[in-house]
């Protein structure tokens, strides 16, 4: 499994918690996040990830911002991209099961890092279920 992470100034810490849990369960992982906690733009760092995903160069997404909210409109924008807002254990399990998320974007300011790396855990452990899901992800395109 290939495994792409980005993250603005509000995620460095959550991010390195995470790499070091995937790196330690033998996941390929690549870093195109900002590693310091100087002020960024957050579509600068999710591009690289929304793309990687979009041409199936990697097999899964992880963004971290404040909110959430920016990373995942900014991945959305990729046709091949299901980013999902994940803040609890039970809407990560339904991102993966029903929309066949391939992005997780988690809000690193409300949401504490042991959180943030179970729910990455949960993500990627979670098959989707297709049937009648896959009729409703089959219609998310707009063309
Ligand atoms: O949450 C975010 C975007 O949805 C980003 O993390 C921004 O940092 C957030 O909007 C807050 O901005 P600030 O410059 O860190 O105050």
């Amino acid at each position: 499994m290939k495994v792409v992470i980005g993250n603005d100034h509000a995620g460095p810490d959550y991010k390195f918690a995470i790499v070091k849990m995937l790196k330690e369960k033998g996941i390929e992982v690549i870093n195109y996040g900002t590693d310091t906690l100087d002020s960024v733009d957050y579509p600068d760092y999710v591009h690289p990830v929304a793309k990687a995903v979009d041409t199936n160069e990697a097999d899964f997404g992880i963004l971290i911002c404040g909110s959430a909210n920016g990373v995942a409109m900014t991945a959305n924008k990729y046709q091949n991209v299901r980013a999902g807002i994940c803040w609890n254990k039970e809407i990560t399990s339904l991102t993966r099961q029903h929309n066949n998320a391939n992005i997780i974007c988690i809000p690193a300011r409300f949401t504490a890092i042991p959180q943030a790396k179970g729910l990455v855990d949960i993500f990627l452990n979670t098959e989707f279920e297709g049937g009648r899901h896959q009729n409703r992800v089959d219609k998310i395109a707009c063309s």
